[in-house]
């Protein structure tokens, strides 16, 4: 047995960060990864589905020429072998620059394979066996698959084999109606292929508040995008070349029929081959590793960071657990779970940034709240450039006035709700950010005009 000072399993967002800094104070470091360094968000995930998205708006913009006073000699045709090319490129320097940098790591040595404990400070990689008192798992997710009749006699793809495709799908069927959904859905829509996205729920995005659901759909529907909410895929089969997806529903057709088919309905954690049961790791009932506020699990010395702790789902929220975990162990600073706040992004365009608590969920609170929410087209900066689809909306507390939660849906909405966001770590009063003097023109400034309209959460 080989032994550490740490082991670190797997390389996503949080594992070489912490990697690093363990490393730096001088402790012997085992980072083991068994796939693509860099994990999800880098090779599967937000990096090249940025990319993509980037290239469909580009697309897109390209085809509203005639709305900006400018035309393009011919159709507009899209090289998916160059698109992917754009995509492979900008996520492959993420990926190697995270791979060189953690094998020229001093201190640090890196297995490339499966790891799997064999007792609470044990893990087998390859033929090695590594010891280590403290040992960081950071193993992410995959695409969870339903289970629908017929599915595995289909060749389905899921975020990751998305990532291979470089030809036009001619109607590309999408299960799942949330991220990964909304973003291929709109994306290939702008690529050129027919898109039918089905949805098991109510609405699309059903976590989010009615209105942005809503919108969403709308400024979707108006780009193509076929959208079938309350529609449950009963089957699966190929016929006549084509997917055929049998569906329960009360309104629409009862089959639809595409040439690809995306399975986007969720993730799983990567904890069901990692040997937990041997180091006595608890997992919850879906598999996530059970952590306390500084992300330690049951077992002294196991911590869980990332997507496989159940407890974020984003890369930021991976790297926030990083910084958890390092403050504690290394900086004498108790950092907590608990003073995290939620937030995201959907990249759809346009966006839809997040904040804290949405209006259902201020409701369901029964706290005494203010509501104010502007149309994007009444902002100037939206106008003038000519993307004026969503919304803007604030929750405030109308006790102590501090902001509850905010949803920016359009154009840099993803930018501007960090205005909200920033304000509520500083656990400052609305007022503080209603009367900040904002850049003209951007869309940030009218969050102060916003604050102004605030009214009584009826
Ligand atoms: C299509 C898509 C788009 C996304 N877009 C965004 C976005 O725009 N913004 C955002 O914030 N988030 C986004 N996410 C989510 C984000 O990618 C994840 O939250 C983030 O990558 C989680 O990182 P992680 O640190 O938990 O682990 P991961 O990045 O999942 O990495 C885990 C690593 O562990 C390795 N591993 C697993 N098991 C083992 C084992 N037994 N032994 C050795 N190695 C192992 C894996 O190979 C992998 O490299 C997106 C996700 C997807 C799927
Ligand atoms: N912009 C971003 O930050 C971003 C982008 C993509 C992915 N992600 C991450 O990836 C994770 C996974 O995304 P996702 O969109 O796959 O999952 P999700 O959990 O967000 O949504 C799954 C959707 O599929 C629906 N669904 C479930 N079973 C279904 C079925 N049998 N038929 C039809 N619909 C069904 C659900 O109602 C839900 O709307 C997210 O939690 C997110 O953290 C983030």
């Amino acid at each position: 047995m080989t032994t550490y000072d740490a082991i670190i399993i797997g390389t996503g967002q949080a594992g070489p960060a912490l990697a690093r800094r363990l490393a730096g104070t001088g402790m012997k470091v085992a980072i083991i990864e068994r796939g693509r360094f860099g994990g999800t968000c880098v090779n599967t995930g937000c990096t090249p589905t940025k990319t993509l998205v980037a290239s469909a708006y580009a697309v897109h913009m390209a085809r509203r020429g005639a709305d900006y006073g400018f035309s393009v000699g011919g159709e507009i045709t899209v090289d998916m072998k160059r698109v992917k090319a754009r995509k492979d490129y900008v996520a492959g320097l993420s990926n190697k620059g995270v791979e060189r940098s953690l094998k020229k790591l001093e201190n640090g040595t890196v297995y490339e394979g499966h790891a799997r404990f064999r007792s609470p400070h044990e893990v087998e990689v390859g033929g090695a066996v590594l010891g280590a008192d403290r040992i960081f798992i950071n193993v992410g997710g995959r695409a969870a698959a339903p289970d629908i009749a017929g599915l595995d006699e289909i060749d389905y793809l899921t975020n990751s084999s998305m990532m291979d495709v470089d030809f036009l799908p001619r109607h590309l069927l999408v299960l799942g109606g949330s991220y990964i959904g909304l973003e291929f859905g709109q994306m290939y829509r702008r690529f050129g292929s027919d898109v039918t996205i089905v949805e098991i729920g109510p609405r699309l995005i059903p976590r989010e508040d009615e209105d942005v659901s809503a919108a969403v759909a709308a400024f979707l529907g108006r780009e193509g995008v076929a959208i079938r909410t309350s529609a449950k895929c009963l089957s699966l089969s190929r016929r006549d070349g084509e997917i055929v997806m049998a569906l329960d529903c009360d309104e629409g057709a009862r089959e639809v029929r595409g040439s690809h088919l995306l399975v986007a309905t969720g993730r799983r954690p990567n904890t069901d081959d990692l040997g937990l049961d041997r180091a006595g790791v608890k997992v919850d009932q879906r598999g996530y590793i059970e952590v306390d506020d500084a992300l330690r699990t049951s077992v002294p010395g196991i911590w869980a960071l990332g997507d496989c702790n159940g407890r974020g789902a984003f890369t930021h929220t991976s790297w926030n657990d990083f910084e958890i975990v390092a403050a504690n162990l290394l900086d004498g600073d108790q950092r907590r779970l608990s003073d995290r706040i939620p937030a995201y992004a959907l990249y759809t365009d346009p966006p839809l940034g997040r904040a804290g608590m949405s209006e259902a969920e201020v409701r369901r609170s029964g706290r005494r709240a203010l509501i104010a929410r502007t149309a994007m087209e009444d902002v100037s900066r939206a106008f003038e450039k000519g993307e004026t689809e969503g919304f803007m909306k604030v929750l405030v507390d109308a006790d102590s006035r501090q902001i509850l939660g905010a949803a920016f849906l359009g154009t840099s909405g993803d930018e501007a709700i960090h205005c909200v966001l920033d304000t509520m770590y500083a656990k400052a009063p609305y007022t503080v950010l209603q009367r900040a003097v904002h850049i003209h023109p951007t869309i940030a400034e009218f969050i102060p005009t916003i604050l102004g309209d605030l009214a009584p959460l009826s």
